[in-house]
């Protein structure tokens, strides 16, 4: 759309359009705010050219990029010589904005006050909420008073059919409470047994959009390229959508969770576990778990089978990342999964770490991810082992999730594509070679773990971590994992080219 504002081409795509108002609607607004004391003075300069052009005028809300694929929304003010022009452009533009079928009109919001830096509420307040209004789109929000109040609600009250999306602010356990609630939901109508591992999912439709507010927000940074509030409501606001595979987590035929991002035994596990009771740190609970546990290098031994991913899907130490829109991320590789006849193949060891990352799982404190070249919608999950080594070498692995250079180069780490796995841990207690199965012993582990840290005379490290699932503890070691292709839907678009966003771009303010 090129139209003249003040002798300068604007060029806007409808599509990037969040919303279009007269002159005159805007300062019935101001007059409407001023009346009841929200006056924040960014009408002033409006209002004044304004008044000498009244119904001559319209303005035109759009996204704009910024840098690192930050997105604002500016606005563009038009004059028109006639009045009837000025309405003529305004209707043609409220239609063709009416005509994208793909824009939410109502929206499902759910806030965690209890996640990150304890910000979301006013996060959503100040940043979102005036745009969602300015775009005419209706919200029923809830602020959640308990840990999985947003995923009951989504499981037994919410009338779906309300809705065009559901909206979460907070970080990825609150993102994962929404998961839980729609798949839930959707297997529930669609009389889908969730226990059985073998069980084909139905596809959530409702799309999920998320406003980040928690303390790694990898979900969002990997899907958007940016953790910044503004950047996801205008996502949300044009109507992007962005497929999403899930993986299933089941013990035995016990469905125990869902994860879209990292499954992590060991380190990460042993991170979350003790990060928890540091909570009232905020995001930075995690550095100081992450340095005690670095530090206290405890190795745990197991046997991991997977099914690789087999042709077609690329390897998880390609040069190529998964970008917008990238011919990877099509229904058409469903068709491998149903196909894949690699094999099961076993591996056995004493690992520092075993990753499940269904996609990059990049966030600020690594913008690369833990599998940089793992794809957002391919069916498939890169597995990462990190077998027992030096401190220092561990340490290197580490510092390259921060650095360019590869961190699967190394003798001690291997990593494969796949499509399931499974692992079952050895028991530090056993003398014999034979693989002592804990599935029995899984609910003691706990009591076991502990006698063992609480007893250094013993010397044995202790002999389980947990599976970090997605930012939550699992309560089983042994597990039987699959990725489910495409489950659900976001309001996103997954990572822009560089080239998208102009090197010039100002770097946007808050
Ligand atoms: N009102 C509430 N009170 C307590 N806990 C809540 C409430 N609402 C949600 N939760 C729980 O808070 C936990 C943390 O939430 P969230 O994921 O939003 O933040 P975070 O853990 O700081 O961020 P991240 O997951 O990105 O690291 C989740 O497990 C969620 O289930
Ligand atoms: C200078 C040293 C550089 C060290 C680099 C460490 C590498 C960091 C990789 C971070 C990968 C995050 C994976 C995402 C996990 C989320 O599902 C989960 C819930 O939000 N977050 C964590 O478990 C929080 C995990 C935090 C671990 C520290
Ligand atoms: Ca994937």
């Amino acid at each position: 759309m090129p139209v003249f504002a003040s002798g300068v081409c604007h060029s806007v795509c409808v599509s990037e359009i969040v919303a279009v108002r007269e002159e005159e609607e805007e300062e019935t607004k101001k007059e409407e705010e001023e009346k009841s004391g929200r006056d924040n003075g960014s009408w002033k300069k409006i209002r004044e050219r304004q008044d000498k052009d009244r119904g001559l005028s319209f303005t035109v809300s759009y996204v704009e990029r910024c840098r690192q694929h930050r997105w604002r929304c500016a606005h563009v003010t038009f004059t028109c010589p006639q009045v009837a022009l000025c309405h003529r452009w305004v209707n043609t533009i409220r239609e063709q904005l009416a005509a994208i079928s793909s824009r939410p009109t109502q929206l499902l919001v759910y806030i965690n006050p209890y996640g990150g830096k304890r910000q979301a509420k006013r996060v959503y307040k100040q940043k979102v909420a005036p745009l969602f209004a300015l775009a005419g789109i209706g919200t029923h929000v809830i602020v959640t008073e308990y840990a999985n109040h947003a995923r009951d609600h989504l499981r037994e009250e919410a009338e779906l059919k309300k809705y065009d999306g559901v909206v979460c602010v907070g970080g990825d356990g609150m993102f994962s409470e929404l998961v839980h609630g729609l798949v839930w939901r959707t297997q529930k109508d669609g009389g889908v047994d969730v226990n059985r591992p073998e069980q084909t999912l139905i596809a959530c439709s409702l799309r999920i959009g998320i406003i980040p507010a928690g303390s790694t927000d990898c979900i969002c940074f990997a899907t958007v390229g940016t953790n910044d509030p503004v950047t996801s409501a205008l996502h949300i606001i044009v109507g992007d959508s962005q497929p999403m595979d899930v993986s299933s987590v089941h013990h035995d035929d016990t469905f125990l969770r869902y994860s879209v991002s990292l499954l992590g035994y060991g380190f990460y596990g042993d991170v979350l576990t003790d990060s928890e009771r540091k909570r009232w740190m905020g995001p930075a609970r995690y550095d100081l778990a992450g340095l005690k546990m670095f530090l206290t290098h405890h190795h745990y031994e197991g046997t991991v089978t997977y099914l690789p991913a087999g042709a077609g899907v690329g390897e998880p130490r390609d040069a190529s990342r998964c970008r917008s829109g990238a011919s990877v991320d099509q229904a058409d590789s469903k068709e491998d999964s149903e196909n894949a006849d690699a094999g099961w193949r076993t591996i056995r060891g004493k690992f520092l770490a075993i990753n499940a990352a269904s996609m990059s799982c990049a966030c600020p404190r690594s913008p690369k991810g833990l599998s940089p070249a793992a794809h957002l919608a391919d069916g498939t999950a890169d597995l990462i082992l990190v077998r027992k080594c030096s401190r220092v070498n561990f340490l290197r692995h580490l510092l390259r999730h921060a650095s360019k250079d590869d961190q699967f180069d190394l003798s001690f780490v291997e990593v494969h594509r796949v499509r399931r796995f499974r692992f079952t841990p050895r028991h530090c207690h056993s003398d014999s070679d034979s693989d002592l199965e804990l599935d029995l012993l899984d609910g003691k582990r706990q009591i076991f773990g502990q006698i063992c840290r609480d007893h250094p005379a013993c010397g044995c490290a202790p002999a389980f971590s947990s599976w970090n699932c997605d930012g939550e503890i699992l309560p089983h070691t042994a597990i039987d994992v699959r990725v489910h292709c495409q489950l659900i839907q976001l309001f996103a678009r997954g990572i822009e080219e560089a080239a998208m966003f102009d090197e010039l771009a100002p770097a946007c303010s808050a």
